[in-house]
């Protein structure tokens, strides 16, 4: 059976620092264009998820993270085309102006589920964001047919486990 081909991607998630808010962005141009998320993209080569992260979180809206920390992974399959492996990333600790970019339009919406635009935003966000809003460390994983979620799974998990799977993640990514 031929192996999947998996595609790596970091995702951001700024919070107010009474964590009250966060700051979504809606993407103006390429994949996902139009739908609000964090701010995140591919690493470049050589790099760890957490110097993506930083390094995104910047180019997208500006500023610039002194502490993320990595609260969840979504892994995400798709019957017809690669798989998309995300870890997911928080912040209330950073510096600089939030700006418009090239990419992103950025706004802060209310930290409560209820508050979202989940029709606006992927998929599969309505499935883990409570997740993470909750505090809740976890991993994800869905199995797409296209833009349809097929079926899903969210596994809480504690801190060890989900370090366990980064330092995999990293070691990929560093050919290591
Ligand atoms: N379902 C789905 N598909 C694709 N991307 C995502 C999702 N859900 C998500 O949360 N995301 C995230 C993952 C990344 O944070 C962005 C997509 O990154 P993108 O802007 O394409 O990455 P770049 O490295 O900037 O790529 P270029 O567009 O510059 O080539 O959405």
């Amino acid at each position: 059976m031929a192996v999947p081909e998996v595609k790596y991607f970091s995702v951001v998630i700024p919070f107010n620092h009474e964590r009250t808010k966060i700051l979504l962005g809606r993407k103006k141009r390429g994949l996902g264009e139009g739908l609000w998320n964090g701010f995140g993209g591919k690493p470049d080569t050589g790099e760890t998820m957490g110097q993506c992260t930083r390094r995104e979180l910047e180019e997208k809206c500006g500023i610039r993270a002194e502490k993320v920390t990595c609260v969840g992974i979504l892994y995400m399959g798709d019957i017809n085309g690669p798989d998309f492996h995300i870890p997911v990333y928080t912040t209330a600790e950073y510096s600089g102006q939030i700006a418009e970019t090239e990419e992103m339009e950025p706004k802060w919406f209310d930290a409560s589920t209820e508050a979202l635009p989940y029709d606006q935003m992927h998929q599969e966000a309505k499935l883990w964001w409570p997740t993470m809003l909750s505090g809740k460390l976890f991993i994800a994983r869905f199995l797409f047919e296209g833009e349809k979620v097929l079926n899903h799974n969210i596994q809480i998990v504690d801190v060890k486990a989900l370090d366990q799977h980064i330092d995999e993640i990293n070691q990929l990514l560093l050919g290591s």
